[in-house]
């Protein structure tokens, strides 16, 4: 066994409290070893945590990797004209190399901000694999399935090919597991939905999906069915413990008390919801329910970036709006969202600095101006800290960004390969 000692800063404990200490992890096993003074002394490597905080690594619960490529490419419209109008047109001219650049490029940007998770549902799966595997990351991988517009055969291929991408990508590596993901209640028809999700059941893989999204999205669906979407989703076999759902805005109380019976957890992907002017996720209201509760950026073309730190404050800031409670989703709430919350709503390890948890940490530098003076760590973490703030990032005992230099990657190479193939692919797109 080799040991790597994160030394010398201050660490956040799984109860949120903050204290004086090294992380002491074992590299090949992945996993903590010890939190304590001078814990790291000895270790065999060692990473500088002086004037800064270690974290748990950020859990992204929900996004789009690829879609960086479509950053900035078409902004200032609601959901559904931009999936229509921009995004699926130039989604439908999207290789396999782009899908593989684009994860990069979001694998890179995700190093840089602090996380070490996350969960993706898209397209080409394997190929987004191979990069989650060079970049040492962590993630829950699936292939979104829509059917509507298409005739049956494509329609059941395209179910087909998200069961099987849950059954056989989770071989990859020991950091990936796999979900089936229909992308949502309405662009999956319901018998699709019913086979699907008995299938991924028999596979013993969870269910991810966007759901209550939009005020345009629930409407018809209650038309339609005579019933909310959540107890729609109940009908077709959703709402398992290890399901997770994108968005979540607008569901009412039966909806809550549903998920909160059920165990199936939330996604709250804020910045998206407001730049789409979805709605605001009534988030104080779940947690006060006891539902699991992640956060997500959704893709980079919503958001616009993938940074979990300026997620987590919009988190705070609109949870209080939408409660009209400047008290709802304090600061360690928003913090505990996006590290235990999101690990919790994938199922997968990490979100806590524990002996034997997974050894996904960040240190965050706090000596900076705009994080002086240091009245409250978790304060900072919450609504000042931001992405250029992460010193150093380690997912399953691996160094993967040293001093800001992500060692997995080429940083250059892969900006330049991505910014190449999105001229390219807008260019075909029109
Ligand atoms: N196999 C499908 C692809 C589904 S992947 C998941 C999809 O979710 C889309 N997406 C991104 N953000 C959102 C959102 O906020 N709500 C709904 N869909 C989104 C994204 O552009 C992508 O097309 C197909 O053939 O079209
Ligand atoms: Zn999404």
């Amino acid at each position: 066994m080799t040991t790597l000692g994160i030394t010398d800063g201050r660490v956040l404990r799984p109860d949120l409290s903050v204290e004086e200490a090294d992380v002491l992890v074992d590299r090949e096993g992945g996993e903590v070893l010890d939190v304590g003074p001078d814990a790291g002394r000895d270790a065999d490597e060692r990473l500088d945590a002086s004037g800064g905080l270690v974290v748990p690594g950020l859990v992204n619960a929900h996004t789009h990797a690829a879609m960086t490529l479509l950053r900035g490419y078409a902004d200032d419209k609601p959901l559904e004209s931009w999936l229509r109008e921009d995004v699926w047109p130039a989604e439908a001219e999207l290789t396999l190399d782009d899908i593989a650049a684009g994860t990069r490029l979001a694998a890179l940007e995700m190093i840089r901000s602090g996380t070490t998770g996350f969960a993706d549902m898209y397209f080409h799966v394997p190929r987004v694999a191979e990069v989650v595997e060079t970049a040492g990351l962590r993630a829950r991988l699936g292939h979104g399935v829509v059917t509507v517009g298409k005739d049956e055969a494509a329609a059941w291929a395209d179910v087909e090919e998200s069961l099987d991408v849950a059954e056989t990508v989770r071989e990859t590596s020991d950091r990936i597991e796999t979900a089936f993901m229909p992308h949502s209640l309405t662009t999956v028809g319901e018998e699709y939905l019913r086979e699907g999700v008995a299938r991924a059941r028999d596979l013993d893989v969870p269910v991810h999906i966007h759901a209550n999204e939009t005020r345009g999205e629930v409407d018809p669906l209650v038309e339609e069915h005579g019933v909310r979407p959540l107890e729609y989703a109940r009908e077709v076999g959703l709402l398992e413990p290890e399901d997770f759902l994108a968005h979540g805005v607008h569901v009412d109380e039966t909806e809550v008390e549903l998920l909160a019976e059920t165990g199936a957890s939330v996604v709250h992907c804020p910045a998206s919801n407001m730049k789409l002017a979805s709605g605001m996720a009534p988030v104080q209201r779940l947690l006060d329910a006891g539902v699991g509760v992640g956060l997500g950026t959704d893709g980079a073309a919503s958001n616009n970036d993938l940074s979990l730190l300026g997620e987590l404050r919009d988190a705070a800031m609109l949870g209080k709006l939408a409660a009209d409670d400047a008290s709802a989703v304090a600061a360690p709430d928003a913090v505990r969202m996006a590290t235990a919350g999101s690990a919790d709503a994938l199922s997968l390890p990490g979100g806590r600095i524990a002996p034997g948890e997974a050894a996904d940490c960040i240190v965050v530098d706090l000596d900076a101006a705009h994080l002086t003076p240091v009245h409250d760590p978790v304060s900072h973490l919450a609504y000042a800290a931001a992405a250029s703030d992460v010193r150093h990032t380690v997912c399953d005992g691996r160094v993967l960004m040293r001093d800001r230099e992500v060692l997995t990657l080429d940083a250059d190479a892969v900006r330049a390969e991505a910014a190449d193939r999105a001229r390219d692919l807008v260019t075909r797109a029109n």
